[in-house]
């Protein structure tokens, strides 16, 4: 039986991936209708890096499922050089452009925790994932000084410029955006699975900070502007209204202009939807 619960679980962790690049129009991504700023990639390279990451969420879930010890930075360990071989295959089959780099973090992290639940069902999800990461932006940002500044990732370099923990610090603290901003949009949300999960993106993009958001706009200030473009949509209605929907053209367009990406609230809807999806919320 916890085979088939394990094979649930990744199920859920790419159907996640599929329903977020189908979600249109969203400001900033890709989706079936626009690449917008990604001219290095459309709906099909987010297919194809999908297919290529269902054997990553496969050993995930069996590596979550089958853990005995005792500390969780432990299972954190195992699975973190299985995802550095998923981005290579991921790389594979886009020819090398960075779909899912952050999904393959958050996503084998929940997939990990989701598994280890099944057998520690008095635990709840977000506590075993903060158990996981204990002192992963301590680890991973401790020495980055040292670098060469050639080296540097884009949250790595905002670490450094801006104090930005970015993805890391989002997931060390048991990803707060997800469970009090993502997840209770979600359930509120109304209408199509298309205008609830465009409301729960636009109410993510209103509370995250987007280090792609950043890298794009080469400034942290960007986050209050995007805020209050989330803001803005909400009083309008958002996708319930005409005046929602025409302001989200609007913003597709000033995002397309300004080449900003929202990679890592598009991210945060991933990992929202496969949350979703596990409480049977979709
Ligand atoms: C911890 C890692 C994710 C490495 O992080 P890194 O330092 O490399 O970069 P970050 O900026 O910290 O984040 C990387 C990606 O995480 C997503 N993200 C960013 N901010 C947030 C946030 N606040 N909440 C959630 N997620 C966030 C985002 O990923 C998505 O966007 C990418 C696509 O957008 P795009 O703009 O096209 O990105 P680029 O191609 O890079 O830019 P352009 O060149 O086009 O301008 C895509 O990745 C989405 O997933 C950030 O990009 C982790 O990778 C790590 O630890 N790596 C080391 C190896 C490893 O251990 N891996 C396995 C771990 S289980
Ligand atoms: N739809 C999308 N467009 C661009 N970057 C993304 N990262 C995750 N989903 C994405």
């Amino acid at each position: 039986m916890v085979e088939l619960a394990q094979k649930a679980i990744v199920d859920d962790a790419l159907r996640a991936l599929l329903y977020e690049v189908s979600v249109n129009p969203k400001p900033g991504l890709v989706d079936p209708v626009s690449s917008g700023p990604h001219p290095d990639m459309d709906v099909f390279t987010f297919i194809d890096s999908t297919v290529s990451l269902r054997e990553y969420f496969t050993t995930c879930a069996t590596t979550g499922a089958s853990f005995t010890g005792s500390a969780l930075p432990e299972l954190f360990t195992a699975i973190r050089p299985v995802g550095v071989a998923a981005e290579r295959s991921m790389f594979a089959a886009t020819k090398g452009v960075n779909t899912h780099k952050g999904a393959i973090f958050s996503l084998g992290i929940l997939v990990t925790a989701a598994a280890y639940q099944l057998e520690h069902d008095q635990l709840t999800l977000m506590s075993i994932v903060k158990a996981m990461l204990v002192g992963l932006t301590t680890h991973d940002f401790d020495h980055l000084a040292d670098k060469p500044d050639t080296e540097l990732t884009a949250g790595e370099r905002q670490f450094l410029q801006f104090g930005i923990t970015g993805i890391r610090g989002e997931a060390e603290a048991g990803y707060p955006t997800i469970m009090t901003v993502g997840l209770p949009a979600l359930k509120r949300s109304k209408g199509t699975t298309n205008q609830r999960l465009l409301d729960t993106l636009i109410a993510i993009m209103g509370h995250s900070v987007d280090t792609n958001l950043v890298k794009r706009a080469k400034s942290n200030e960007i986050v209050a502007w995007a805020h209050q473009q989330a803001q803005h949509y909400f009083e309008l209605g958002g996708s319930q209204t005409a005046e929602g929907m025409a302001f989200l053209a609007e913003l597709n367009e000033t995002f397309l202009q300004r080449n900003l990406s929202l990679g890592g609230s598009a991210d945060l809807l991933i990992l929202t939807i496969f949350l979703g999806l596990r409480e049977q919320l979709l």
